[in-house]
């Protein structure tokens, strides 16, 4: 009897400390992390939204869609100052603040796996940089003679390869400037896995960080008071002799170790792809044409990109 009674003991014991503990790491989970992370951050200056359970992971994103649909629902004139149309509560929240690897061995399964992130990752952007190319220089045609003129000079009619393509030195210029403006990947993401420390800042782990390539690639602070006009001759000197200061804030294929695989493949088929449109082809924007670049995974005109091709 009295075995039966400490076996009983000892199960409900077991038993509330197993719930007990699950109770434990909900409330871990669902309040006192987020608000130990929230603590953290804003100790260093980094302020946001108060975290609030009732919200969980709802709070600030139906927020920010019903802005976006809002932004979205109208087009935007005819000009390249785009980051406040695309991302228009980032843009509020960073005016806000301004007042204020290895390879292991890899099965056929991985393999097949990446051949399909490589295809993902290559077609949608490079599609895209295309596009908003044929719709920029529909806006500025004294750019589209001057590269038109470029190629006939360099290949005549025949179909470029790859000597011609990398003499190609204005169409260069021009891809990299609507990059810059249009940037296929407007932002990217990382994850804190440790505590990390950046710029002074130091970050806790398990912290989403949200690097802007948009803003950066549209800040006066950088590019100087042209920042959002269409300048190609920015890129005259390289890449690195852009930016006012030759400070580093051109980067639409990433950095670090993540960075764009496909880079050069991309720009050889993008300029491949133009070269050959521009030997054939003057192209014009359809009156039906409205302004209103919007991020769907890639940077892309909302409402399509009708042209108008007149055969040379
Ligand atoms: C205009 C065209 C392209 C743009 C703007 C672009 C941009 C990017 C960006 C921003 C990243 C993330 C880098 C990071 O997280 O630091 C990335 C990753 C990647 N890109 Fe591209 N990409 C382009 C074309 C391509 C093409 C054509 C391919 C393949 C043929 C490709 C393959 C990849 C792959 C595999 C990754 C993942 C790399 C990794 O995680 O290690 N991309 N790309």
């Amino acid at each position: 009897m009295e075995n039966c009674t400490n076996l009983i003991t000892t199960l409900l014991i077991s038993s509330a400390s197993l719930v007990l503990y699950g109770l434990m790491r909900v409330v871990y989970i669902v309040w006192w992390r987020p608000k130990s992370l929230e603590k953290q951050l804003r100790q260093q200056g980094i302020k946001g939204t108060s975290f609030n359970l009732l919200q969980f992971r709802g709070g600030d994103m139906k927020k920010m869609a019903k802005v976006y649909k809002e932004t979205w629902s109208k087009p935007m004139s005819l000009n390249h100052h785009i980051a406040p149309y695309v991302l228009p509560s980032f843009h509020q929240m960073v005016q806000n603040m301004c007042k204020e690897q290895s390879v292991n061995d890899l099965t056929i399964q991985d393999i097949i796996e990446e051949c399909k992130l490589i295809y993902i990752a290559g077609k949608e952007t490079t599609a895209n940089w295309l596009t908003w190319t044929m719709i920029v220089l529909s806006m500025h045609t004294n750019w589209q003679e001057k590269a038109r003129e470029e190629v006939l000079r360099t290949c005549g009619k025949d179909v470029p390869n790859i000597e011609n393509l990398n003499n190609l030195k204005i169409v260069s210029m021009i891809m990299n400037e609507v990059l810059r403006l249009y940037p296929p990947v407007i932002a990217q993401l990382r994850h804190t896995i440790k505590k990390t420390n950046i710029g002074g800042m130091s970050i806790p782990s398990g912290v989403d960080i949200w690097l802007p390539t948009l803003f950066f690639h549209h800040d006066p602070e950088y590019w100087g008071d042209d920042a959002r006009e269409f300048k190609p001759e920015r890129f005259a000197q390289g890449v690195s002799k852009a930016t006012k200061d030759q400070q580093n804030a051109f980067y639409p294929f990433g950095w670090g170790p993540r960075y764009c695989l496909g880079q050069n493949f991309a720009m050889i088929e993008a300029k491949m792809a133009l070269a050959t449109i521009l030997q054939t082809f003057s192209f014009e924007l359809s009156p039906s044409y409205t302004h209103s670049p919007f991020t769907l995974i890639t940077l892309q005109p909302q409402h399509g990109a009708p042209i108008i091709l007149h055969q040379l």
